[in-house]
């Protein structure tokens, strides 16, 4: 058994105390090296115990995996401004946390997301992530370069109340979480996609173009969903595996909520904070990968010198550019962009790096730079304002940050796309893609463009190659 039952009945009795003296909720954070375990397996062994309250991720360059299983506590907000009031309650709960003194540098973390547009009401698939959703996980495994394994238990503690009952139910838990017993499947299932709104798509393409000439906006990031239905029911610890053997240098994430899960690999980072030190990434314009090196290099030229595809990246890097200067000391920008290569696309990237007094949150950055031109538009109220007339669905959590905080205020956030919300106990899904419309965009183009975004979901449903 991996968590000493006595050292961890110490954390809890020390967090018991303080609350009673504080009067107040009081989060015990206790962690523990441990064996190494599969990530995808630990997510799966949880299903039975704590489906709908878990969470994965995997961060781009693979250095960091966390699965959050069951709730310490949970931050969900439906005003707008949910970041704020969420940033606001995790200063308190941090501020009094009781961890084991043995690894001070793991305290609790804070996984979660917020929606696209806080002006949208969400609709029946997405309302159980109301405008904001944040876990406290009460288990967490963290693998860290991939040897580092640990298994942190969070409890929020309001008293001295039937502390004994709770650490056998923690320990008959763990027990669970850390058995292997129910091997990940890999089995194909029957799929079929269909777009939701075909014929729409090139008449709002056009639209969109025509009101970006007339000079309403310069780029709006229009996006579709595609329903995906499943023969039976998609097992989500297999997609994981999939996502993570077919898109090695993507974030994997997943969050759930109730009986709704919301699953994707992106490439792309809104912002990491490591201390002094912030990056972020802009990613926008796009081309497809070549059968060949030789035919792989000449659409990466193609691409590096496209004016479209560079107008739609420079949106985006002036913007994260412009707001990296409103907080940070030093900021640094490559002159160009490069090339950003995943399985079926490749894209237009430049890295942003800043240098931050060291009392910002992370969250601050999510605040700022959501929603970029990448997802957005330029300006941005003028674009959110013609996504909401033009597109008739929810995005929800899509293409908006999802990502972790930790005591320090630090932490990572990706922009949530190549991503798909999985309904119906599993039998259904709803995958999205979108595309950066600019005043020179073609409507078959940037469908082409969105067809090759939605793969990497659809071959990790299907179980199908699709090469
Ligand atoms: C909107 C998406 O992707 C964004 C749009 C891009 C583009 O239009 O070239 C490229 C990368 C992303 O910033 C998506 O994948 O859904
Ligand atoms: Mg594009």
């Amino acid at each position: 058994m991996a968590v000493q039952l006595s050292n961890l009945k110490a954390t809890l009795l020390e967090a018991a105390q303080k609350a009673a003296k504080l009067e107040e909720g009081v989060l015990a954070s206790h962690t523990v090296a441990i064996d190494y375990i599969k990530p995808s397996q630990f997510f799966h062994n949880g299903k039975e115990l704590f489906l709908g309250k878990r969470f994965y991720w995997k961060n781009a360059d693979n250095t960091k995996v966390m699965v959050g299983q069951g709730l310490a506590h949970t931050f969900q907000s439906s005003e707008p401004n949910a970041l704020f009031s969420i940033e606001k309650e995790w200063k308190r709960l941090t501020k009094q946390v009781v961890m084991n003194d043995n690894l001070p540098e793991f305290g609790p973390t804070l996984f979660g997301g917020i929606s696209f547009d806080e002006k949208v009401e969400p609709d029946s698939n997405w309302s159980p992530f109301s405008n904001g959703l944040f876990y406290v996980p009460q288990f967490m495994l963290s693998i860290i370069e991939d040897e580092k394994v640990f298994l942190t238990i969070n409890l929020y503690v309001q008293g001295f109340e039937n502390i004994d009952q709770i650490l056998s139910k923690l320990t008959a838990q763990e027990n669970q979480l850390l058995s292997c017993e129910e091997h990940v499947k890999n089995e194909s299932f029957s799929t079929t996609f269909e777009e939701v709104n075909p014929s729409n798509w090139y008449a709002q393409v056009e639209e969109v173009v025509d009101r970006i000439q007339k000079g309403e906006a310069e780029k709006v990031v229009l996006a579709r969903p595609v329903r995906a239905d499943f023969s039976s029911a998609i097992e989500t610890a297999t997609v994981i595996e999939r996502l993570t053997e077919q898109q090695t240098n993507s974030y994997i994430f997943v969050l759930e909520a109730l009986e709704q899960c919301f699953i994707g690999a992106t490439p792309e980072r809104l912002i990491v904070k490591n201390r002094e030190e912030v990056k972020s990434t802009c990613l926008a314009g796009s081309i497809s990968r070549g059968k060949t090196d030789k035919e792989d290099a000449h659409l990466g030229n193609l691409l590096l010198n496209d004016e479209k595809n560079r107008k739609e990246h420079e949106y985006v890097v002036k913007r994260i550019q412009n707001a990296f200067v409103s907080l940070c000391d030093d900021v640094y920008v490559p002159n160009y962009p490069t090339l950003l290569k995943m399985k079926d696309i490749q894209h237009l990237y430049t890295p942003v790096i800043g240098r931050v007094a060291l009392n910002q949150s992370i969250l601050s950055f999510v605040q700022l730079l959501h929603p970029t031109p990448a997802l957005g538009g330029e300006p941005v109220e003028e674009a959110l304002s013609i996504i909401r007339q033009v597109e008739t669905w929810d995005r929800g959590f899509y293409g908006a940050p999802i990502g972790f905080v930790d005591m320090h205020g630090d932490g990572e956030f990706a922009v949530a796309i190549r991503s798909a919300l999985i309904t119906d106990r599993g039998k259904r899904s709803y995958l999205f893609a979108g595309c950066g419309i600019v005043d020179s965009s073609n409507p078959q183009a940037e469908w082409e463009e969105t067809e090759l975004k939605l793969r990497p979901m659809k071959r990790a449903f299907s179980g199908d190659d699709l090469s």
